[in-house]
Order: C-alpha cells, then structure tokens, then sequence
C-alpha cells in the first residue's frame, strides 16, 4: 500500500502487525493535512472556561445529542477528567446506537468522537465548531460496551485548531475502535442565533 508522502507526517503512520500476505501493514493515521497543524501553529493553551455567554452554552443547556440529558436516544457522554484543554469522557453504547445487529453504528461512534473533540476545543475558551471530521473506524463495538474517549489539541493556527482523539472498548487502555482528528474554526456569538429557525 503506498501512501502518499504530502498527506501524511511521519508520526501519522503506524506499522500495524497483520495477517496480511505481504507482511505489516501501514496504515494512515486519522489526520489528513487538512487536520494537521501546519508549521508555526501555537500550542494549546493550558485550558481556559467556556464562553458560556451564548445561548447553546448555557450552563443548564441539556439538549445536546452528544452530552444533554434531555435527549432520549442521546449518547449522555460524561467527561470523567479534564487536564488543561485534554479530556477524557466515557458513554454506554445501547440498543437505540445500533448499525448492525448488536453493534454501534458508526456515524454515532463519529459523534462520539465530534464530542469529545468538540470540548477539547471549546476548552481553549473560544467558541468552535466543527469545520472537517476525519474517522477511522477500527474495531466493532457491542451494544452494552462502554467506550472510553480521550481527546487533546495538537495546535492552534488563527482561527483554526487540531484536535485529535480515540476511544477505546471497554477500559482505559482497551482495544481502540475509533480514532479521529479535526479541525475545529473559531466563531463568533452570532453563528449560534443568525440561523436558527425556533
Ligand atoms: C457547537 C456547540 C455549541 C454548544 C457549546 C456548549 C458548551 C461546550 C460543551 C461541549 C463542547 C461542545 C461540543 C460540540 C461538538 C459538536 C460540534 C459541532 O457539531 S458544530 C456543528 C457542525 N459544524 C458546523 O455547523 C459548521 C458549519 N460551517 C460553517 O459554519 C463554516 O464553514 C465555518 C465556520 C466552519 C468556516 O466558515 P467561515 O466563513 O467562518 O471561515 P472560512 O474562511 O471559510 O474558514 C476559516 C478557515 O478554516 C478553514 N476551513 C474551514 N473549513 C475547512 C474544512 N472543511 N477543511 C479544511 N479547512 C477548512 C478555511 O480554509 C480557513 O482557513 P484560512 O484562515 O484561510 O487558513
């Protein structure tokens, strides 16, 4: 498998053991150049409150699918620690998360992933959204699993910062099913109200 040399670090490549018949596999990493920080991108900050003064930030606000208590088919992520702008969370996989039988679908596994991410960035005490998700999908999850997130900045470049995470089936240091990197961009109050409809 070649890979091409622009997209891609070197840290952005792990040699994975496999069956295959010609040997290790390399495979990608979950960041893209798009979700790379570029060179001269500052580091994280050492972590800063939330700009809780826009509406979707309020405190009592419980109507987020990732991390809100009010939504019935909601993943009800709960952070389990925060280290500067690092976060790690953890959710339960039920039956209305399935794909396959039995099994997480995995665009929930990918907001999962949005989540925890998505904290990470807010983290840095500016307001963000998601501009560019990148998911790689690399184990199965049962429906009763826990899955175990942990999410950190790798950079921050303007507007723009590099996020990047993984969770992991069942424990700490299970076997990880999913990892990603993105790129979160930094908005204004009004990008939370201009567009709504109620
Ligand atoms: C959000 C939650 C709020 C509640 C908070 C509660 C408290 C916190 C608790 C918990 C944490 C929160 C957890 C939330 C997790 C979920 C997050 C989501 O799901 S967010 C919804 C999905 N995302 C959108 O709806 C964005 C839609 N897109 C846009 O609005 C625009 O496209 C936007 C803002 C991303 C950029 O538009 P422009 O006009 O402002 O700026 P331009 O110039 O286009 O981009 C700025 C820079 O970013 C790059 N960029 C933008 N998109 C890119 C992409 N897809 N790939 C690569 N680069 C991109 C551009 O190339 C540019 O770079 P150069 O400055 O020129 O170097």
């Amino acid at each position: 498998m070649t890979i091409p040399s622009d997209r891609v670090s070197g840290e952005d490549l792990e040699v994975w053991a496999s069956a295959a018949p010609d040997g290790p596999v390399r495979r990608r990493g979950p960041a893209s150049s798009r979700t790379t920080p570029p060179a001269g991108a500052a580091a994280p900050a050492a972590g800063a409150p939330f700009p809780r003064a826009s509406s979707p930030a309020r405190d009592d606000y419980q109507g987020c699918f990732g991390c809100g208590g009010d939504s019935p088919s909601g993943l009800r992520i709960v952070e389990t620690r925060v280290d500067g702008t690092s976060v790690e969370a953890e959710f339960a996989v039920r039956d209305v998360h399935q794909g396959a039988p039995g099994l997480a679908h995995g665009g929930l596994l990918a907001t999962a992933m949005d989540e925890v991410l998505g904290s990470v960035a807010w983290r840095l005490g500016g307001r963000y959204v998601t501009g560019r998700l990148e998911t790689d999908f690399l184990a199965p999850v049962p429906v009763g699993a826990t899955v175990r997130l942990r999410a950190w900045c790798n950079g921050v470049h303007g507007r723009k910062a590099y996020v990047e995470g993984e969770g992991r089936i069942g424990a700490p240091d299970g076997p990880v099913a999913v990892r990603a990197a993105a790129l979160f961009v930094e908005v204004p109050e009004e990008h939370f109200t201009k567009e709504r409809l109620n």
